[in-house]
C-alpha cells in the first residue's frame, strides 16, 4: 500500500502549503510526508509536522523523489504547489511530471488540485487501530495482516502499536485528539476497556476487534468473537449507546471484582494464559476456591450503608452469561444506566473458608440463573441495582477491574448512563454462539 506524500513548494507558495497541511492535519497524519529539505525546514518550522527530508531541489531532491516514485510503491500522491510564473518546461517539474505519468502516481500543483486529491485519497472513515501484539494466545502478525485487509478497502486505517511503556488509553487519546472518525480496539478486555475510557463521553464510537483470552464486553455486546466477523462489525457501522462506569475515576465497561474473582484473576498470569488460553482462569478459580477466605465488607449503595462478610463482591457494568459471579439478577443489562452488585455474603457463625462446596453449588445456580434470565432465590447472596456504589474490606482485598489487576480496595463506582458508543450488533444474542477463533489466515 502507498503510504507516503510528497510536499514540495517554491519559495513564493511556502506559505500556502504550511496553510494546506494545516487544514489537512487529519487526512494527512495517515500518511508519512517527505519534502526537499527548505520544504521541509518551513514544514516543521510552520507546522510542527515530522517530515522525512530529502536533498534540496538545488541538489538533486527533484531527481531523488522521482527515482523514489520509480522504484517504489510507496508514493500514493505528490503535491508541488508551483510558483503561477513558473517556467513548466524547466526539468524540476517535467521529471516529476514524467515519474508520476509513468508510475500513474497523482500530482497536484495547486491548492484546489490538492484538496480534491485528498479527499479522492482518504476513504470516507478514518480510524485508529490499537492494537496490543502481546493480547492471547493467537498470532498477533498474521491478525493485523488479516484485519487491515478486511478493513482498508473501506476505511482508512491508522495502527498504533500499545507497549509497556505507551498505554492504550495514551494512544486512543490521541487518536480522539486527532480527530478520527472511529476508534478500534484489538487487544483482550484490558484494552478494550483502556481505548472505551478515552472514547468515553465523545460521539466517536468504539470498534472492538477481540484478541484476548476471555473477551467477555464482545460477547456482552453480541460483537462477534472471530477478526472476520468483528471486522465486518466495524465495517457495517451501526451505532449503539450503552452505559460505561468509573471505578477509582478508571473506566469500567465490564466489572470490578473483590475477594474470589480478584485472587483469580491474579492467578492466572500471561504465561499461564498463552500456554492454557481461557483453561488458565477456570484452573486459577479452582485454585482459589480452596484459597479463598471471608473478610468484612462495608458497602454503600446510593448512599445506604451495609456491613456484612463476605467473600466475592462483584459489581458489573456488563457481562456475558459466562461471568457467573455477575449473574445473581439473572442479566446484566448494558443499558439500564444501572450497575448490577452481588454479595457472597456468609452467616456470622460461618467458619474462615469460603467452603467449596458452597461455592461450587452457587456458582452453579448462579450459571443457571445467568441463562435462564432469572434472579437467584439463594439467602447468602445479595443482588441489587444501583448507579453508585462504594466498597470498603477489612482486611483490604485485591480489586480486579475489566480484566486487569488495580489494587486493592476502597473502590468507588459510578455508572455514567449512556456513556459510551459502540459499534455493535442492534440485538445482543441470548446465548454466547459466538465463534472465539482469533488466529485466521490472512488472505494470501
Ligand atoms: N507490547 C506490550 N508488551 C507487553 N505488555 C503489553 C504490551 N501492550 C500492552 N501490554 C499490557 O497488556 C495488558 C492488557 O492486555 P489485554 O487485556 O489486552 O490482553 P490479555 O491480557 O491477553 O487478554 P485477557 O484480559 O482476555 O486475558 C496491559 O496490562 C498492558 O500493560
Amino acid at each position: 500500500m502507498s503510504t507516503t506524500i510528497a510536499l514540495i513548494a517554491h519559495d513564493s507558495q511556502r506559505e500556502e502549503l504550511v496553510s494546506f497541511v494545516e487544514e489537512n492535519t487529519v487526512a494527512l497524519s495517515f500518511y508519512e510526508l517527505i519534502a526537499p529539505e527548505r520544504t521541509a525546514q518551513y514544514l516543521l518550522q510552520g507546522t510542527g509536522v515530522e517530515v522525512q527530508v530529502l536533498s534540496s531541489l538545488h541538489h538533486g531532491g527533484d531527481i531523488e523523489l522521482a527515482y523514489r516514485i520509480l522504484q517504489e510503491t510507496e508514493i500514493a500522491a505528490v503535491i508541488f504547489f508551483l510558483d503561477p510564473g513558473f517556467n513548466l518546461s524547466s526539468p524540476e517539474i517535467q521529471v516529476l511530471i514524467r515519474a508520476c505519468n509513468l508510475q500513474n502516481v497523482p500530482l497536484a500543483t495547486n491548492r484546489a488540485t490538492a484538496r480534491a486529491m485528498l479527499s479522492g485519497l482518504t476513504r470516507s472513515r478514518s480510524a485508529c487501530l490499537i492494537f496490543n501484539p502481546v493480547s492471547g494466545t493467537g498470532n498477533s502478525q498474521q491478525d493485523l495482516v488479516l484485519i487491515r485487509q478486511l478493513l482498508e478497502p473501506h476505511i482508512y486505517l491508522k495502527v498504533s502499536f500499545t507497549t509497556p511503556t505507551i498505554s492504550a488509553e495514551q494512544l486512543a487519546k490521541e487518536a480522539v485528539e486527532s480527530g478520527v472518525d472511529i476508534v478500534i480496539a484489538s487487544g483482550g478486555d484490558g484494552t478494550v476497556s483502556a481505548v472505551a475510557g478515552a472514547v468515553m463521553g465523545t460521539d466517536i464510537p468504539l470498534g472492538i476487534i477481540p484478541r484476548g483470552t476471555a473477551n467477555a464486553f464482545c460477547m456482552a455486546m453480541g460483537i462477534p468473537g472471530n477478526i472476520r466477523g468483528a471486522c465486518n462489525n466495524i465495517i457495517a457501522g451501526l451505532i449503539r449507546t450503552v452505559d460505561i462506569a468509573t471505578c477509582n475515576a478508571r473506566p469500567m465497561i465490564l466489572l470490578a471484582g473483590i475477594g474470589y474473582e480478584a485472587e483469580t484473576i491474579d492467578k492466572a498470569d500471561r504465561e499461564t494464559k498463552q500456554r492454557w488460553g481461557a483453561l488458565a482462569y477456570i484452573m486459577a478459580g479452582l485454585q482459589q476456591l480452596d484459597e479463598q477466605v471471608l473478610f468484612d465488607t462495608e458497602i454503600e449503595i446510593d448512599g445506604t450503608i451495609s456491613r456484612v462478610r463476605s467473600g466475592a463482591v462483584t459489581i458489573a457494568n456488563a457481562a456475558p452469561a459466562t461471568s457467573i459471579l455477575a449473574q445473581g439478577l439473572g442479566e446484566v443489562i448494558p443499558n439500564d444506566g444501572k450497575l448490577e452488585v452481588l454479595i457472597f455474603a456468609a452467616n456470622q457463625n460461618e467458619n474462615q473458608k469460603f467452603t467449596k462446596v458452597r461455592a461450587i453449588a452457587g456458582m452453579v445456580e448462579l450459571f443457571g440463573s445467568a441463562l435462564l434470565k432469572t434472579g437467584t432465590q439463594r439467602d447468602h447472596m445479595i443482588g441489587l441495582r444501583a448507579t453508585n456504589v462504594k466498597v470498603k474490606t477489612e482486611p483490604p482485598q485485591k480489586v480486579v477491574l475489566d480484566g486487569e489487576i488495580i489494587g486493592t480496595t476502597p473502590i468507588e463506582i459510578q455508572c455514567i448512563p449512556n456513556g459510551l458508543k459502540i459499534l455493535a450488533p442492534s440485538v445482543i444474542p441470548q446465548t454466547s454462539d459466538q465463534n472465539t477463533e482469533t488466529s485466521e489466515k490472512a488472505e494470501s
